[in-house]
């Protein structure tokens, strides 16, 4: 803000300050008309003191105001918190984060998508302020060239990459796999979970902190007691502080005066009687000193009542209790920790205590050059005035340094630079008898005193107001804006990841549909290939069976026509007979391997018509080898040639055709003796040639008869033989079942080849089952995950949309400002 406007702000209220009542601004000029009373007399009770009542109720006013805010604020802050942890545990446990604007980073020119992954054109008069803010956070694009410009898109969601600037982004988020960006963006969110609980423990702290800075020996210890009227730090002309002490009222520790010392205050619990160690009053001084050789402590923690009423009590006065921290003396040893000290954010407001016969050192110069950078406002207090005799001259000399050093509080030097005597101000000691006797005593101070109780009034009441006020700055607004930073980011994030999370849903949901198409073809293929196999198998076996019955049986039928044997006469009959037996059945077996090679072939055909079946499946054919399939043919037939195998009494096979012969020559005899009157024609060639011509005859015919039978025997032994094996093995045959046992063996052997490639194919297609099933259980997992992501992206996007748009109340609501008088710059 410019100073014109400053100056303009405080003339505005010094208008103001004549209707009191109408502005809390006024309660800085009615404080100052209240001084004399105030500290010439016994503080009146607000009921009986109009003036200084509506200066009251001002301050009032104000920290009411102030007390809603930092109650709305705390109360963001702990909704942003809890948001935050529900982006954090699901990043941990369900969703690894994308990090906006590096994740997929082509798709980022992309459009945003609906439910159904399809493209929308954002139609920006609906959107909330909100999402309008985040959309065209995301779509804006720029160089985004090293890491840098990526983190620099987003305000508080910075990751900690660690690899410089100057990295490119391609580089740096090439090497960075998601869940390390995961990681990263973990760490991120718990660094600003811790800093948003601070942030609401400094919000929720209506104390505030008033460091106490300044040269050695400038009067700073007795400044702290001046301002709470007693002695509560030790006064030495030697250097004495050499820790940071902090005196805070008697109820920050539960109504108990002590005296912590601290040797880490990072570490330093007020419950935790581990953290410290309780000094004792008496020794606070020794303490003090001897600590600046031993070094033990880092600080004290000085619990201490503030006698005074509430009005006048500066610790603990019901509107703004202050905690005042007197630091060491500032020299080359001590500049850079309490430089480090002033830093901190629970530092309200620096006092810079200089003395005025010293003027500024080059250490406090150095000091306030840098304060005034982190705070923008320093109060200045020109302590030991009365040492000084030309005051003007010095005033104006001191005004000139403060000008070079920290020219905004130049500016308002007025309310911001003091000239005052700290030792004017009488400060109640222990040994005090009571409070009374002390105030009645400032009655009785000369000119100069008074003047200076003036002025040291005149500071305090600057003071306490400048606290008040810069309060709201100092607690409210970091808080404020780091959250307002935050929500956006939050808001970025969330939505970024919400499109992703839309966009994988979708892409998911068409993978899931393929997935279940995939699998009920698949299915169905499985059972239409395994009846297929089945019913091929069935078909073939058959089919090789009957091939084999047919075959055999009419090989064992026919096995006398086609064989022959080399006859060598009677002497070799028995080896034509053996011979006559295996080349018999050597035909049977020609007809055995015949059916074998055609159930082979047959079984080829099948096994590459099953084989077929998968060809659309992933793996190999399984190799069958079809070459030892019928390696194994069991016990050779194994018929003995027997004697009886030589001679065939079955006249029904043997002479079938010659009794034929006979029956019909026997039968013309029969009908030709009929016709010469039957027996009467043998007992006629009888008688005609006599019984012993007829006897004599006989015995020669019997004779020829025996020769010509026998020489037909003989003559017929080789077809015996034939007829004889051949029927022999037939029945053999017949009765061991040969033909369907052999058939059955070649179609056994067949199917088992049949089953192993059917077998296969089922596998695989079990397998391509199985792997279908996987995919779609997986796309099923991505679909839900993600689908449960963009609701949950979404239900954080409307909580954060509220929280964003409490804060934009908050901010917009400027009521409480109008206690604001000294503008601060963020
Ligand atoms: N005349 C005069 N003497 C003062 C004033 N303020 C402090 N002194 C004296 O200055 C000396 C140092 O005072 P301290 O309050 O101990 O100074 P300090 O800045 O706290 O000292 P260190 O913390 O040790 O740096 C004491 O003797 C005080 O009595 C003042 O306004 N006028």
């Amino acid at each position: 803000m410019s100073s014109s406007f400053m100056s303009a702000s405080f003339s505005k209220n010094k208008q103001k300050s004549s209707k009191p009542s109408e502005n809390g601004l006024s309660n800085l000029q009615s404080f100052r008309g209240n001084i004399k009373t105030n500290t010439s007399s016994v503080p009146s009770s607000p009921s009986t003191e109009p003036k200084n009542s509506n200066i009251h109720n001002g301050m009032f006013k104000c920290n009411q105001a102030f007390a809603q805010k930092s109650k709305k604020l705390m109360g963001l802050l702990s909704d942003s918190c809890s948001i935050l942890k529900q982006v954090r545990e699901t990043n941990k446990q369900r969703w690894d984060l994308h990090y906006p604007f590096v994740s997929q980073m082509p798709e980022l020119q992309s459009p945003i998508y609906d439910d159904k992954g399809l493209r929308i054109v954002s139609n920006k008069t609906q959107m909330s302020k909100f999402k309008q803010k985040v959309t065209d956070r995301l779509q804006f694009q720029s160089d985004m060239s090293t890491s840098q410009d990526f983190n620099s898109k987003l305000n508080v969601l910075k990751l900690d990459l660690k690899k410089g600037d100057t990295s490119s982004a391609e580089t740096v988020f090439g090497d960075l796999k998601k869940d390390a960006i995961a990681t990263l963006l973990d760490g991120c969110f718990a660094n600003i979970i811790k800093r948003c609980e601070n942030l609401h423990a400094r919000v929720s702290d209506t104390s505030s902190k008033v460091l106490v800075a300044g040269d050695v020996n400038a009067g700073k210890s007795t400044f702290v007691n001046a301002l709470l009227k007693r002695e509560v730090m030790p006064v030495d002309q030697q250097p004495c502080t050499t820790l940071f002490c902090e005196v805070l009222d008697v109820q920050e520790n539960d109504g108990a005066e002590e005296i912590h010392a601290i040797k880490d205050f990072t570490s330093y619990k007020r419950t935790d009687a581990s953290t410290f160690t309780v000094i004792e009053w008496n020794d606070l001084y020794d303490t003090i000193v001897n600590n600046e050789e031993s070094g033990e402590y880092a600080q004290l923690k000085v619990y201490t009542k503030d006698r005074r009423n509430a009005q006048e009590s500066l610790l603990h006065n019901g509107i703004i209790d202050i905690a005042l921290i007197d630091c060491p003396g500032l020299n080359r040893d001590t500049l850079k920790t309490t430089a480090l000290f002033a830093r901190q954010e629970e530092i309200d407001v620096i006092i810079f205590v200089v003395s005025a016969e010293n003027h500024f050192t080059l250490s406090a110069k150095e000091f306030l050059s840098n304060a005034s950078k982190e705070k923008a406002y320093l109060f200045i207090v020109v302590n030991r005035f009365d040492n000084i005799r030309m005051q003007e001259k010095c005033r104006r000399a001191i005004l000139e340094q403060i000008k070079e050093v920290s020219p905004r509080t130049h500016e308002h030097a007025e309310d911001l630079v003091h000239f005052v005597t700290s030792t004017a101000i009488k400060v109640e000691k222990d040994d005090d008898v009571n409070h009374s006797s002390r105030l009645s005593s400032a009655i009785d101070q000369n000119v100069n005193d008074i003047k200076s109780i003036e002025d040291f009034a005149r500071l305090e009441e600057s003071l306490r107001t400048f606290v008040l006020k810069k309060r709201s700055k100092s607690k409210l607004a970091p808080a404020q804006h780091y959250l307002d930073n935050l929500v956006t980011d939050i808001g970025v994030l969330v939505e970024f990841n919400k499109n992703i999370a839309q966009r994988e849903n979708y892409k998911a949901g068409i993978e899931l549909e393929e997935a279940e198409r995939t699998l009920n073809k698949l299915v169905a293929d499985e059972k239409a290939a395994a009846a297929t196999a089945d019913e091929a198998e069935n078909r073939t076996c058959e089919e090789i069976g009957d091939f084999t019955r047919r075959s055999l049986e009419r090989a064992i039928e026919n096995v006398d026509q086609f064989t022959s044997c080399e006859y060598h006469g009677l002497v070799y009959i028995w080896s034509y007979a053996n011979d006559l037996r295996d080349s018999m059945l050597d035909e049977i077996y020609r007809e055995v391997l015949a059916s074998e090679e055609n159930a082979k072939k047959q079984t080829a055909k099948c096994i590459d018509l099953i084989q077929d079946l998968g060809r659309d499946l992933r793996g190999e054919d399984k190799h069958i080898n079809l070459d030892k399939m019928y390696a194994k043919r069991g016990t050779p037939i194994s018929i003995n040639i027997e004697i009886s195998d030589f001679f065939d009494f079955n006249l029904n096979d043997r002479f079938s055709e010659e009794l034929s012969i006979v029956g019909l020559t026997g039968a013309a005899v029969m009908c030709t003796a009929t016709k010469l009157n039957g027996l009467s024609f043998l007992w006629d060639v009888t008688y005609f040639l006599g019984f012993n011509n007829m006897r004599r005859l006989l015995l020669p015919l019997v004779g020829l008869a025996g020769i010509g039978i026998t020489t037909y025997v003989l003559y017929d032994t080789k077809r015996v033989i034939s007829r004889k094996v051949a029927r022999k093995i037939r029945c053999y045959l017949k009765r061991s079942d040969y033909v369907n046992s052999q058939a059955n063996r070649i179609v056994r052997q067949g199917r088992k080849k049949m089953r192993l490639a059917s077998e296969n194919i089922r596998l695989r297609f079990r397998r391509a089952v199985e792997e279908e099933n996987s995919k779609q259980v997986s796309h099923r997992i991505s679909y839900k995950k993600s689908e449960e992501a963009v609701k949950f992206f979404e239900k954080i996007f409307s909580q954060t949309e509220v929280v964003s748009d409490s804060l934009e109340d908050l901010l917009g609501n400027h009521e409480w400002e109008d206690y604001e008088e000294i503008p601060v710059s963020d």
